[in-house]
Order: structure tokens, then sequence, then C-alpha cells
């Protein structure tokens, strides 16, 4: 049962990864510019250097300088109060691979490492077995256990698992009707000491997958839970001083083993002689859980260039990220928080184990952790943005504590079967005073103090019991103890003080304060009034006849119902048992046949979402289905106008063929006109040529002639009497040789040549 419920947010802190000598060899040069640092004015923010500068506020801020004690002194020492005091308490490590996870949370801690560089979970085993054996707690008894979990490529593999694997029980996550998460088949391996615990770390870390990535030669490629139980039976006296100290110490024996156990166990029966111990004060069982979650690295596939293998366990690491974002967001964004019913826990194994730290009945602290340098700025903001959402998360924190023997039936019958031989005793008491008193006679008030009904234990509860009750059933709660005395204690023992109970002290009832009550029951009575006036004790008796005739039809009532309610949950549990064993048979048998029935709600939640997605991708593809079809409709009337133009085009080349063939056909024919042409003109040429010879030797002819003449002229102008005839005949032959000059030049104009040399004459 759990008490005083206070929301809490879930408190987020950031650490900033110092860069270390591997960074410097790894990582480009040019890249290894802090980006990230603590604000100088305020100590729980920080400033991310970009093109724009972002500031982001946390719980906690720790700079790369921090050391890992002072960590663990501002951040977890206050919640190892706080399971000690009960709550469940979850620390989370997240971020990209390499940022200091798993060196902030020392999962993998080992007697290599040296004490300074020790981390979270060691500190936190190595306080809290200080505390535990402390005189602080004396009076308190505590059954710590530890078990190592891991969640690879969404198998659960118990890593302190001893023997072979495949014959090992698998784990299985369940949820109990109070909606706590737990988880059966693993080992839970019970420690005394902090050397037990570290010895359990160092070898489940061993068994851990690991892998080398780009980013880190030991990359954790799961989720790790490493997760401490505590049960602690803690003693409360009847005359306990709320917030003050215990005035009597415990009885040496107590109560075997707690009354409500998770992680397997069942409830032990309990004997008579322990009831015994309730006179003296209450066992109360609280039992608390504390989870230290390593993540796996958050970055995004290639830039780790996973392939094979690594990618697989990639895209695993990467959905149970994404559900636990998504359960972060659902709870974490205040809008959505308001209007969101489901928050989709079963989306992975991580999210279904953390069901009950996020959002849950637990203290919750995130340890974002970040790379300080401009390679990994990208990883860096989502783990920041990531982070944040975060802290808008509430959690229903309070404490699991139970009165010792509320779930177990044998008590509960014992405890019935005593009140009913109590109030017989009473009832026997009653009627001998009756009869006495009949009879004329008077009981003094020793005989009736030595009655063991009214003597002792249930000395008040035949006065002030009203009254008491009142008390309890409005305000009372476990943390505060508010004892009603001795006679109470079977009231107060009984474990139904946490439910409302009947001003008649009946446990189980929820009927309202004074709801049932008559007047004369709610009147205090002095007892001293009651013994001392032999007339006023024979309504008392009858009133405590009543009283105790009513209480005992309402325990038969009250037995009744618990018969019923264990003869069901019995069958209950038979009917869980045989499914459980069935589906246990089933896997063994690994039949693959049968193994399909085995779908659990998980699997189908995963088929769902694997449907929708493929339905949303079908719808893409037919919506590119039917553009493409549009598109091939268009293109085939393109190539219908082509082939309409190009039969067009046919006709126009047919056509200009033809059209080139009759110019070929005229090219011919003027080719043989223009060889029949040249022909002429060769003729002509030869003709003309040969025509010039002729004129040239006429002129020839005619020039020697002249010389001749010329000459003659010459001898004649020796004498004179010849004189007027020769120059007759010179007139007449220079006319003759003009004429012929004159022919001569046409010929040369019309382009006929007379020699190499020659020219047309002006
Ligand atoms: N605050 C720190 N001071 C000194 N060294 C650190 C610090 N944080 C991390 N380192 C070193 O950086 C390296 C990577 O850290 P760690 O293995 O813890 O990263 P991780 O986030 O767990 O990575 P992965 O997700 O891949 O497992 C280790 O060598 C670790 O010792």
């Amino acid at each position: 049962m759990s008490s005083n419920g206070t929301s809490t947010s879930v408190q987020v802190a950031l650490r900033i990864k110092p860069l270390t000598q591997d960074d410097l060899t790894n990582l480009p040069a040019r890249f290894q510019r802090q980006i990230i640092s603590v604000s100088p004015y305020n100590q729980n923010q920080v400033v991310v250097e970009q093109e724009k500068r972002q500031i982001f506020q946390f719980d906690h801020v720790f700079s790369p300088e921090t050391t890992q004690q002072e960590v663990y002194e501002r951040a977890i020492e206050n919640m190892i109060t706080k399971f000690l005091e009960g709550y469940n308490v979850t620390i989370l490590a997240y971020g990209q691979t390499s940022s200091g996870k798993t060196h902030t949370m020392g999962t993998a801690d080992d007697r290599s490492i040296p004490p300074e560089s020790k981390g979270i979970i060691p500190r936190t085993m190595a306080a809290l077995f200080s505390l535990v054996t402390s005189g602080q707690y004396k009076s308190h008894k505590f059954s710590i256990k530890v078990s190592f979990i891991e969640i690879h490529n969404e198998d659960l593999i118990d890593l302190l698992g001893e023997g072979n694997e495949e014959e090992r029980p698998p784990v299985m996550i369940r949820e109990d009707s109070r909606g706590n998460i737990y988880w059966t088949g693993l080992q839970e391996l019970k420690v005394t000491n902090v050397d037990e615990v570290m010895d359990h770390l160092a070898r489940g870390s061993m068994n851990r997958q690991v892998g080398v990535t780009d980013m880190n030669s030991k990359s954790s490629r799961s989720h790790a839970i490493f997760s401490v139980t505590m049960v602690q039976q803690k003693f409360i006296p009847h005359n306990y001083i709320p917030g003050g100290q215990h005035v009597t110490s415990p009885p040496s024996s107590r109560p075997g083993t707690p009354a409500s156990s998770r992680f397997g166990s069942q409830p032990s029966s309990r004997t008579n002689s322990s009831l015994d111990k309730f006179d003296d004060g209450e066992w109360v069982t609280i039992s608390s859980k504390f989870h230290f979650v390593d993540l796996a690295g958050s970055e995004r596939l290639k830039r780790t260039a996973a392939s094979g293998d690594r990618a697989r366990e990639g895209i695993s690491i990467n959905s149970g990220l994404l559900a636990l974002g998504n359960v972060i967001s659902a709870l974490g964004d205040p809008n959505k928080a308001r209007h969101t019913t489901h928050v989709p826990y079963r989306d992975s194994k991580l999210t279904r184990l953390l069901q009950d730290s996020l959002g849950g009945n637990a203290q919750t602290l995130m340890i974002a952790c970040v790379s300080p340098i401009e390679y990994n700025v990208n990883e860096t903001i989502s783990t920041l943005k990531y982070a944040n959402r975060a802290r808008n998360i509430k959690n229903l924190a309070s404490v699991n504590q139970e009165e010792a023997g509320w779930n177990d039936v044998t008590h509960l019958q014992n405890l019935v079967m005593k009140l009913r031989s109590e109030i017989s005793t009473l009832k026997a008491a009653a009627a001998q005073n009756t009869l006495r008193s009949q009879n004329g006679g008077s009981l003094s008030p020793e005989k009736v103090s030595q009655s063991p009904i009214i003597n002792g234990n249930n000395k008040h509860s035949l006065n002030g019991y009203s009254e008491k009750n009142n008390r309890i059933s409005g305000g009372m709660n476990t943390q505060n103890n508010d004892f009603i005395g001795k006679n109470t204690s079977i009231t107060s023992g009984i474990p139904g003080r946490m439910t409302p109970t009947t001003t008649s002290g009946i446990p189980g009832k929820s009927t309202p304060v004074g709801g049932r009550e008559t007047p004369t029951r709610m009147r205090p009575t002095s007892p001293l009034n009651t013994f001392t006036n032999g007339n006023i004790h024979q309504p008392r008796e009858k009133l405590s006849y009543e009283a105790l005739e009513e209480q005992l039809l309402q325990l038969q009532i009250s037995y009744q119902e618990l018969t019923q309610k264990h003869a069901k949950t019995s069958a209950e549990l038979a009917l869980h048992q045989d499914n459980y064993d069935e589906m246990d048979e089933i896997i063994k048998n690994n039949d693959p046949g049968i193994k399909l029935k085995v779908v659990t709600e998980q699997e189908i939640e995963q088929f769902e979402k694997t449907i929708s997605s493929l339905e949303s991708k079908l719808a893409i593809t037919s919506a590119a289905l039917t553009h493409s079809e549009s598109m091939l409709k268009e293109q085939e009337n393109r190539i219908e106008g082509a082939d309409s133009a190009n039969e067009q085009n046919k006709d126009l080349v047919a056509s200009l063929q033809k059209y080139i063939k009759e110019l070929e056909t005229k090219l011919q024919q003027r080719e043989i006109d223009l060889r029949i042409t040249s022909t002429r003109d060769t003729s002509s040429e030869k003709f003309i040529s040969e025509t010039i010879q002729l004129l040239e030797t006429r002129l020839k002819e005619k020039d020697e002639a002249y010389a001749e003449l010329e000459e003659k002229l010459n001898n004649l102008q020796l004498g004179e009497s010849s004189e007027s005839s020769s120059s007759d005949k010179i007139t007449r032959l220079e006319a003759k040789l003009e004429f012929l000059s004159n022919e001569v030049n046409k010929l040369r104009n019309l382009g006929i040549k007379f020699g190499p040399d020659d020219r047309p004459e002006n």
C-alpha cells in the first residue's frame, strides 16, 4: 500500500564531458571547438554557441571539470534518503555514444577503476550499506537484492543469469494490480555488503553487449538496468511519538517475510505467535526499488558508420529511445499531457520496464550526457531538447509501505478467530454479570477488573473506542503512526487501517466516519463512572454486549468476504499459473507452429504499427502511381501527336525527295547544256585563235611588205620622178594598216589574246 503521494517533476541533470585524448586523436581538429558551456550567470543553465545562441535550463548542470564525487553529492545523495524512506528511485543516463553515460553511472565498474573515477552505482551502494548498518536504522531489518538486466535487440537478457542461456526461464515483464512493474525469470541475488554488489556488477557488465563504433572503441550496444530491491521491516511501537524517538525496542522475533514481496516471492504464512507481537507495536514493511539505467547511445546510425549487426542493434536502440522519447513527449508536453490518455509505454521493452519510473510512482533523475565540441553539435542539441522535455514529466512518488499482514489471509483468519474467542469470553462475562445483577448481587470493581476482557487490552475499547477510531479513520496514515493504545492494537494491528475503518473499529469497511454511529456509542463514557456506580453498569454491559454482537456480525461478514476474495484470488492465480505453465511449455517445446499463438499484446501493437506504417506507405505509393499514370497518358498523347506529325513529315519528305530528283534532273540537263556550251566555247576559241593567227600572219606579211615598201620608197626618194606615185601608195598602205589594226583591237576586246603578253590597246 502506498501513502503520501507527492507530485514531483522528473529531475534532469546535464553533464558535459571533458575532451578526452581519444576525442583529440579521433575527431577532426577543425571541429574540436567547444560550443557548449555553463552559463556564467546561472549555474543551472547551459549556453550553446552556434550561428544562433541557445540556452537550456536544467535542475543541475555539471561542467567538464565536475568530478564524480561532486555529481554524486549534488544529484544522487538525497535520492538514497528517498529510497530508504520507501520511494522507488530511478536514475537514467541518456546521451549519444561516448558522451560519458557508462562513466557517469559506473555501470562497467571493476576493481581496476580508481576511487576518484567510481561512478554513481558504486558510490550509491557504498552509502546505502553504510546507512543500513548504522545506528540510525538499528530498529529496521533489511533485505537487499540486486539484479542486472539488458535489453538487446528487444530481448531481455539476465546479465547475472548462470548456466546455459537457453535453459534459463525467459525474463518477462509483469504489471501488478496497482500498476507496479516487475519482472520474472531473472536472478535476484541477495547482498549483504558493498563488495558483493560490486562483484555482481562487474560480472554482469562483462556479459554486456559492447561493440566498436567509429566514435567509441567500447560502445554499449544495449540498454542496461541494474536494480536494487530493498525490503525493510520497521517496528513501530505503540507509544511512538510522531517525529520523535521510538520509546520501546522492537521485540526480538518479527514477522518472517515481508507482507508484500514483489519479484515473484509469495507472502509467507503467519503464526499465532507473531500476532502477539502486535500487542507492543506493529511491523511495517517498506519495499522500494532503485533502478540505475545506462541507456545505449542515442546517435543516428550514419554517425557511427554502422552496418550489418551494428546497424540492426542501432535500429533497435533507436526504436527503444524513440519510444522513450514518445513517452516523454506524451508525459512531458503539458498540452499533450492534458489531452493524452494513452502513453505509449508498450511500444518498447525499455518503456514498459520503466513504466512506473516515468510518470508513475518514482523519484526519477535523468542525467543527459553531452560532448562539448562542435563535431557533435547536432546530437548535443537533440539530447538537450530530449532532456528538456523530460523535465516536464510529473511523477506521483509515494512510499511503498504496508502494515504487516494485510495481504496475508492466514493472518487475517487467525485474527478473526482470536477476536471471536475474545467476544465469546466477553459474552459469557456479560451474561454472568446480568445474572448476578438480576439476582440482586453487585459486581465489585475488583472483580470487573479481573475479567480478561475488560482488563488490560480491552479496557479502553469499552469507553474511548469510538472516539479513538474516529481519529484513526479521520487521519491515520502509516507515516504518522498516530497510534491508539494497547487495547486498540486489535484494530490497529488488523491490516485495514490504511482503508477507512468503521467507527466500530471493524476493518475493511469503508463506511464514512460516524455514518453508522448511534449517539450512544459516540458518547464518551468515563470508566470510573461505569465502575464506581453499580447502578449504571447494567446499560453499560448491555451496550458492550450489543456492540460486541455487532462486531461479531461484522467480523463474520468480513471473514466471509475475505474467504470469498481468497477463493477468487486463488482461482485466478491457479488460472494464471495454468496459462503461464502452458506458455512456458509452448516456449520450452519451441514448436514453431504453436509458438505463433504466443503473440503478445505488445507484438500485436507492433504489428498494428507496422501495418499502419505500411498503409501510409501504400497511400504514398498509390498517389505516386496515380501521378505516374497521368504522366504516362500525357506522354502517350504526345507520342500520338508526334506520330501524326511524323506522317505529315513523311509526305513532306517524299515531295521534297521528288523535288530534289527534279532538281537533279534539271541540274544534269544544265550540266549537259553547260558542257555543250563549253564545247562550243572551246571551238569558237580555236576558231578565233586560228583567225587571229591568220590575221597575225597576214599582218606580219603586211608589216614585211610595208618594210619592203619603205625600203623601196627610200630607194625611190633617191629619184624625184617617182615621188608623187610613192606617196599615194604609202597613203593607201597606211589606210590598210589602220584598218587591220582596228580589226585586231576589236578581236582583243572580245577577249582574244594574241600571245601571253598581249594587252588590248586603248
Ligand atoms: N567526465 C568524464 N571524465 C573523464 N573521462 C570521461 C568522462 N566521461 C566520459 N569519459 C571517458 O570517455 C569515454 C567514453 O565514455 P563512456 O564509455 O562512458 O561513453 P558512453 O556514453 O557510455 O558510450 P556508449 O554509449 O558508446 O557506451 C570513456 O573512455 C570514458 O572514460
